[in-house]
């Protein structure tokens, strides 16, 4: 069995005319599980995604697909590659079964078969023409063109946004069927936290262009603590406290720092998803990273 990752980027940045939309990236996604991406709108999601497709140059350091640079090495490293835009664009003239029959003509892997059993369990005609479809159909046909490439890697950028509750828990039973059904990757981005641990068995958390938080959700869950004691002040530089907050006579802390013996007096407390996510996002950029990049 492979344990090479399935995405791994190193130093990854992407400079636009007027900044920088990502800088110093370095990430490796496990195979076989379910990755999700989040981060507040313009915090870089779909930047990395595109880097990792391919579809952008990086500015800075490299990016790897399963061990093969999608840009260098564009068709061989493509055709393990599914992507769904966040914007999911079809052909609007194309009948559903249009898109079918190109999908097989341009992907040797892809599996017709299980593109229209889907479609039509999911109630889409393969008649109807693409622009006459909702937007939720839309989204479920790119999504089922992607799926039916049998990429290894599967990214898609916001792919629950335009679903349906009842389509979002179809899209997530899907997805974990075909993860155990081919060792499919999956990198989703998502703004929709409390619907993460149901479907992802890893995070990666960004904002302001750069990675706050990564890692196995088990094991960031294991490692946080909420610890809620009586007001005191606290050391900001301590790296092991990630954000501190008082009431008139509390002190709640979040921290990393799962092993460490309680303080008498201080309850600790695990932590759920969103609230780690969202204390990560709250914390002010690092301006000390700005003034080592410009000095390396
Ligand atoms: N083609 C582009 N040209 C110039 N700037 C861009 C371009 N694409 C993105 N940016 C900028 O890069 C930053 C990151 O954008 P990106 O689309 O990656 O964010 P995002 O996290 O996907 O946001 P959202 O959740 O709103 O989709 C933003 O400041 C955005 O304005």
């Amino acid at each position: 069995m492979t344990t090479q990752p399935a995405l791994r980027t190193q130093n990854l940045g992407k400079r636009y005319r007027k900044g920088w939309a990502l800088r110093d990236c370095t990430l490796e996604l496990p195979p076989g599980r379910v990755s999700a991406l989040v981060g507040p709108n313009g915090a870089g999601k779909t930047t990395l995604l595109r880097l990792a497709v391919g579809l952008l140059t990086p500015t800075t350091g490299s990016v790897e697909v399963l061990g093969e640079s999608p840009a260098t090495n564009t068709v061989r490293a493509l055709t393990r590659i599914g992507f769904l835009a966040q914007d999911h664009p079809l052909y609007r003239q194309f009948t559903v079964a249009d898109l079918l029959r190109f999908g097989r003509s341009c992907n040797v892997r892809f599996d017709h078969e299980l593109a229209a059993r889907r479609l039509t369990r999911l109630g889409i005609p393969l008649h109807a023409r693409a622009g006459a479809l909702s937007g939720g159909q839309q989204s479920q046909v790119a999504l089922t063109l992607a799926l039916a490439k049998r990429p290894d890697l599967l990214v898609l950028d916001e792919p629950l946004s335009s679903l349906d509750p009842l389509a979002r828990q179809e899209f997530q039973r899907t997805l974990m069927g075909a993860v155990a059904d081919s060792r499919l990757t999956v990198l989703f981005s998502s703004h929709a936290l409390h619907e993460l641990e149901r479907v992802c068995d890893h995070l990666v958390v960004i904002n302001h262009g750069r990675v706050v938080l990564a890692g196995d959700i088990e094991s960031l869950l294991a490692e946080h603590r909420l610890l809620v004691g009586p007001r005191v002040g606290t050391d900001h530089r301590d790296p092991s406290v990630i954000e501190v907050s008082h009431s008139d006579r509390h002190t709640t802390m979040l921290v990393r720092q799962a092993a460490t013996p309680v303080i008498p007096g201080w309850q600790a407390n695990p932590v759920g998803l969103d609230e780690l996510v969202l204390a990560y996002l709250r914390r002010p950029a690092d301006p000390d990273a700005e003034d080592r990049e410009q000095t390396a």
